[in-house]
């Protein structure tokens, strides 16, 4: 297999508010703009943001549960976006979901055996044997007894509920799992539990997770990569120990400032910005973070600043922090720049690659 297991160029999904004839005048809904990045097998790349930055509009284009505005979805190279009905039907199995809520998105007229073997019974007959150890060994595989097969979800803890919609996730033996605030509504040490058994599977199996989380705690046990989102776009892609340890977008460090600190010797970040975060309809000119950025400066009201690529290998899209006329010249200093890091830039994971050679081409153009 060459490039990345899953790979998202530029996807783009834009709500419209209501209908009507003329549908250019329509004012729509900018859930994600142009969002890319990718994803390795046996990687977790964690995506955070506040309520309405469209996580999981991301999470539901990635299913394809909604379709894309504009942008791709690849896995293994192919598009899924563009796949019919039946080819689209057999590329799910590849990709799965887990669902914040285990008790809604499980029927609860269907015993746990039942509710696990369901996905595979979409695509294939079994016998009732083969049902059976279907069951058992998906229940053995998330740390359950087999004898719980017989359970309704009514008559399971929500830890075991959230145990059932992973064995039902992993019944297709997919390569890749997207999880939706997977583990918020969870006690604590049960979240711990779920993580750890997360943790367990992609080592065994290699899969790949997609895990959306508002929780900054969660997201730095478990992150190999996280994207940072505002307003539908990423405005930061970094190795999760970079961002934790030096956040570039004034967004990320304003998020971290505010996350509960469970170590009592890390250091606090600066006080985090004020405000609201603005309407998806109607978004603020240039960088949409602008209006709440205490480094604003006049280009920032003006132009959305592109992803730049940082020497660390994260990508940052901030005109201040993160100026795009650096990147010809990080280029021409090949030398100075960490092979890992040229290596990713080149492959373009996690970077919209067309814009950033744009910028190389032709930078007044696409930067000035
Ligand atoms: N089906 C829909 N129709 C219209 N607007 C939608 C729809 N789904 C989401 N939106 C809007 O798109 C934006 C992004 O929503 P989304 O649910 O993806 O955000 P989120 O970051 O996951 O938020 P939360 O953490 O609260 O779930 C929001 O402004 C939301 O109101």
């Amino acid at each position: 297999m060459n490039g990345p297991l899953l790979k998202v160029e530029n996807l783009t999904k834009h709500y419209p508010l209501g209908s009507g004839i003329f549908k250019k005048s329509i004012p729509v809904i900018r859930a994600v703009e142009d969002v890319s990045f990718s994803v390795e097998a046996g990687e977790t790349l964690c995506i955070v943001g506040e309520s309405g930055c469209g996580k999981s509009t991301v999470a539901r284009l990635l299913m394809r549960l909604v379709a894309p505005t504009a942008g791709r979805v690849l896995i293994d190279g192919t598009d899924i976006a563009g796949l019919k009905k039946d080819a689209l039907h057999s590329w799910r199995r590849r990709m799965q979901m887990v669902f914040q809520d285990p008790y809604s998105s499980l029927n609860p007229r269907l015993t746990a055996g039942q509710i696990i073997t369901e996905p595979v019974e979409n695509f294939e007959r079994l016998s009732r044997k083969q049902r059976h150890a279907l069951a058992a060994d998906l229940l053995r595989k998330v740390g359950m007894s087999p004898e719980m097969m017989h359970r309704l979800p009514s008559e399971l803890s929500g830890g075991q509920r959230q145990r059932l919609g992973i064995a039902r996730a992993l019944s297709l033996n997919p390569s890749v799992i997207i999880a939706d605030e997977a583990v918020s509504a969870l006690d604590v040490s049960v979240q711990a539990q779920i993580l750890n058994l997360l943790l367990d599977l992609q080592q065994q199996m290699g899969i790949a997770f997609v895990f959306i989380s508002h929780d900054l705690g969660v997201v730095e046990h478990i992150a190999h990569r996280v994207a940072v989102m505002y307003l539908g776009r990423i405005v930061e892609l970094a190795p999760s120990e970079a961002l934790f340890a030096k956040p570039v977008h004034p967004y990320t460090e304003a998020l971290i400032a505010a996350a509960p600190v469970p170590d009592p010797m890390r250091v606090r970040l600066e006080a985090p910005v004020e405000g609201e975060v603005p309407s998806p309809i109607n978004p603020p000119k240039g960088c949409a973070f602008h209006p709440r950025c205490p480094l604003a400066v006049e280009r920032c009201r003006i132009d959305v600043p592109p992803l730049v690529p940082m020497a660390d290998g994260r990508v940052v899209a901030c005109h201040v922090r993160a100026p795009a006329t650096d990147i010809p010249g990080q280029l021409a200093e090949a030398s100075g720049y960490p092979p890992a890091s040229l290596a990713r830039f080149r492959s373009g994971i996690g970077y919209p690659k067309a814009q950033i050679l744009r910028q190389v081409q032709h930078p007044r153009e696409a930067g000035d």
